[in-house]
C-alpha cells in the first residue's frame, strides 16, 4: 500500500468485533477500535494499553471495513487524548458509522461522537476540575471502594442520562484458565441501595456488569 507522507499515524492496541458489554447499550453489535496511551493508570486497569503498534489513517479503515457492523467503540487506553482522531472521526462518520466512545471523562470528546460512555474514577477524584467533560449519555462509575462521595459529585458535575455502578474485577495473583474473574459485586449491590435510598429527585443508579468477562468473549 503507498503511505502518503502527511497521512495522519495513530497508536493502536486492536481492533476487533464484539458485543458491547457494558451500561445502556449492552449487547449492541459493534466494532471496537482500541487506542494505546493513557492520562490515567488505574491500579485494577483490565487492558494493556500500552502494547499498541502504528496504523496510518487508511489502514485503520480498511480493517474497519472488513468487519461487519455499522456501530464503532472507540475506546482505549484513554481515546480524548488521542492526536488527530477527529480526522478518523470525520472519516467513519462519512461512511455513516455510529460513533460511541468510552473515556474517563477527564477531558471533552471530539464532536463527532454520537453516545458517551463516561467513566470517572474515584481513585483520581482531584483530578476531576473544570476542564473535565461537562455531559455524558451514560456515566458509569467502577466501585473500587467506598464511592459514594464520588457519585454526588459526579452526579453535579457531570449530567448524564443514565447513572450505573459497575463491580471492579479484581486482579487475581493465579492465572489458571479454570478461575472466573472475580468482581465487587456485594459492595456494588450495597452502594447502588443507599444511593437510591436518597431523597427523591436524585438520578436512580443501575447495575451495569461487565458481561463479556462473564461470557469469556472479548
Ligand atoms: C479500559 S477502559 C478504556 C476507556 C477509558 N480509559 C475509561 O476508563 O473509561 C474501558 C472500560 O473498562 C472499565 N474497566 C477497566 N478495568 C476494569 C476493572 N478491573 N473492573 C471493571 N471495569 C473496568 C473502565 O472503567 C471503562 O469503563
Ligand atoms: N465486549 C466488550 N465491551 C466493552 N465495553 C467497553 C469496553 C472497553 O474496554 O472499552 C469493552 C470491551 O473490552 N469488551
Ligand atoms: S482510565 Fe481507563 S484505560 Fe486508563 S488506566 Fe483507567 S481504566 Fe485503564
Ligand atoms: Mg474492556
Amino acid at each position: 500500500m503507498i503511505k502518503l507522507a502527511t497521512e495522519p499515524q495513530f497508536n493502536i492496541v486492536e481492533i476487533f468485533q464484539s458485543l458491547q458489554g457494558e451500561g445502556y447499550n449492552t449487547g449492541m453489535d459493534a466494532i471496537f477500535i482500541r487506542f494505546g496511551k493513557c492520562n490515567l493508570a488505574c491500579p485494577w486497569c483490565d487492558t494493556d494499553y500500552l502494547s499498541y503498534s502504528t496504523l496510518s489513517l487508511s489502514e485503520i479503515l480498511k480493517q474497519v471495513e472488513a468487519l461487519n457492523a455499522t456501530n464503532i467503540i472507540i475506546t482505549g487506553g484513554e481515546p480524548s487524548v488521542v492526536p488527530e482522531i477527529d480526522l478518523l472521526l470525520k472519516q467513519l462518520k462519512q461512511r455513516g458509522y455510529f460513533l460511541t466512545i468510552e473515556t474517563n471523562g477527564l477531558q471533552p470528546v471530539p464532536s463527532e461522537i454520537d453516545f458517551i460512555s463516561a467513566s470517572p474514577k474515584a481513585l483520581y477524584a482531584k483530578k476531576y476540575h473544570s476542564q473535565m467533560l461537562t455531559q455524558a449519555d451514560e456515566v458509569r462509575i467502577v466501585v473500587d471502594g467506598d464511592v459514594f462521595d464520588f457519585c454526588q459529585f459526579i452526579e453535579q458535575h457531570l449530567p448524564a442520562k443514565h447513572y450505573y455502578l459497575s463491580p471492579c474485577e479484581q486482579i487475581t495473583v493465579s492465572s489458571s484458565k479454570t478461575s472466573s474473574p472475580s468482581f465487587t459485586l456485594l459492595e456494588t449491590l450495597q452502594l447502588l441501595g443507599r444511593l437510591n435510598q436518597r431523597a427523591q429527585g436524585q438520578p436512580h443508579w443501575q447495575l451495569s456488569l461487565q458481561t463479556h468477562k462473564l461470557l469469556g468473549i472479548r
